[in-house]
């Protein structure tokens, strides 16, 4: 699956608030090219720690999907990789509401996380359940941030550099390469 085009058709679409995850997706699209896109939603959450929590823990309690400002036309690659942070012990419904859309096919799918320490929760089932007929990799997950306790972005400098080397492992281990 190596082939010097091959970076022509990844994306690496992403979530992130706090920059943790965006960092593991900067990190892979140095490593492997391909679209870099974040995913941004039509109305934004707002700043207010408790007050996104409370609003996620409804969406997800009502399955409220939130529409999207990103735009992707995913026709255009193989590979996919999403990338989000784990939220109430889900995948975030903005992803929920881009892997609900969009009808996604005969992909590759590889999974990438960062949390707060309690790790990835529901979401990869999820990721799973709601791409059945596209083959789900084996999720990349390192401990990120934790808002809660004021620790936004803890992936930087020494621990950026180890992040780096797992992900090299993980990039080698699913084979995929520039
Ligand atoms: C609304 C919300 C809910 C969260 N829920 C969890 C959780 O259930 N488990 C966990 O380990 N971390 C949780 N976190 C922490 C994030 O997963 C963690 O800080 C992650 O690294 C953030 O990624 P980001 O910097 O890309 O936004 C939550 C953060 C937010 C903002």
């Amino acid at each position: 699956q190596t082939g010097e085009n091959m970076s022509e058709k990844i994306l690496i679409l992403y979530l992130s608030r706090t920059n943790n995850t965006k960092t593991v997706a900067e990190l892979i699209h140095r490593r492997i090219g391909g679209d870099l896109v974040a995913l941004e939603l039509e109305n934004p959450y707002p700043k207010n720690y408790r007050a996104i929590v409370d609003q996620v823990a409804e969406e997800n309690r009502t399955g409220y999907l939130p529409p999207l400002k990103t735009q992707v036309d995913i026709d255009k690659y193989d590979t996919i990789f999403i990338g989000f942070p784990t939220w109430g012990m889900q995948l975030p419904p903005p992803m929920k509401s881009f892997l609900n859309h969009q009808d996604i096919k005969g992909k590759t799918i590889a999974p990438f996380n960062t949390n707060g320490g309690y790790g990835l929760g529901s979401t990869v089932k999820t990721i799973r359940k709601l791409c059945p007929e596209s083959e789900v990799l084996k999720v990349f997950s390192v401990r990120g941030g934790s808002e809660r306790d004021g620790v936004y972005l803890a992936i930087k400098g020494d621990r950026k550099v180890k992040v780096e080397e797992l992900l090299e492992s993980w990039l080698d281990e699913i084979q995929i390469s520039k």
